[in-house]
């Protein structure tokens, strides 16, 4: 089953979007999100395409989201770089640990940013987002988001666009730590590559029919997103740009060099 989409318009989206995508005349489009399907609800996959920086943000764990009332999920997420123009980066956790107070001072004056670790970037590059880790993207970049399927953002900082900002709240669950060098990799241009093994999801690169192994690790439910080349689900097709709901690995074929990624939920206790 190919899950409906959903665009959403974001002041630091594009005008145009690369193919298979297409922006309504008019509207600034920052996000393509797959509707999670009733049953594989723990997951959200979004195409994120900027052309300004989003907002210097956080997110909650699952116990944070559910003390403040907003749900039984929080949001770890991470980003595939599918596209990147010279000179594009991505804000990952601190330069230099930074308390409560200083973190607060420098979301209120906007040197926020500046103390932010701030990466270069090119396609293939993955970089996995815990809960409480203090994170921006760039311009200029095109990426794959896999995420709990939660929408709490805490935004510190806002670039001064008049959108809201929760600096309580962000503050109160952000870490002004490093982000941990072994959360992020350049994948490999061909073959495949176990990209994350829980807390919450697990996600694979494959090129071509599963390798030994990756069965294992997706024994259930799954959701299917195909990067390049001929992906089937069920005998039905899903094109690069959509996103499929695969009842078990064994449904999903792949033609010798078509790349994909594949997440389920962790179940918790596996
Ligand atoms: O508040 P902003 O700047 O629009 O950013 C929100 C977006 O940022 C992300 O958390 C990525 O970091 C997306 O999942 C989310 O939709």
């Amino acid at each position: 089953m190919t899950l409906p989409t959903i665009t959403v318009e974001k002041p630091w989206g594009r005008d145009l979007l690369p193919a298979p995508f297409t922006s309504p005349a008019g509207q600034r489009i920052g996000e393509i999100w797959f509707q999670p399907p009733s049953d594989l609800p723990e997951l959200l996959v979004k195409y994120i395409f900027t052309s300004e920086k989003l907002s210097v943000q956080v997110h909650p764990d699952d116990d944070q989201a559910e003390a403040a009332g907003l749900g039984r999920q929080g949001k770890e997420e991470c980003w595939l770089v599918i596209d990147a123009q010279p000179g594009a980066q991505l804000g990952v956790g601190f330069d230099a640990p930074l308390d409560a107070e200083a973190m607060r001072a420098a979301a209120l004056d906007g040197s926020i940013e500046h103390l932010l670790t701030w990466h270069d970037v090119a396609p293939g590059d993955f970089f996995y987002i815990p809960a409480g880790t203090v994170h921006a993207i760039g311009a200029g970049v095109g990426i794959v988001e896999i995420q709990q399927n939660s929408d709490i953002t805490y935004r510190l900082f806002d670039y001064g666009r008049p959108r809201e900002l929760h600096l309580d709240a962000g503050i109160a669950v952000a870490h002004g730590t490093r982000h941990d060098p072994a959360l992020r990799r350049r994948v490999p241009r061909n073959g495949s590559a176990a990209l994350v093994d829980g807390p919450h999801f697990r996600l694979d690169l494959m090129e071509g029919q599963p390798a030994a192994g990756i069965a294992d690790r997706h024994k259930g439910k799954l959701l299917v997103i195909p990067l390049a080349g001929m992906v089937s689900v069920a005998g039905a097709s899903v094109q690069p740009g959509q996103c499929a709901l695969a009842q078990r690995l064994e449904d999903v074929d792949v033609r010798e060099g078509a790349r994909l990624l594949i997440a389920s939920p962790v179940q918790s206790g596996a």
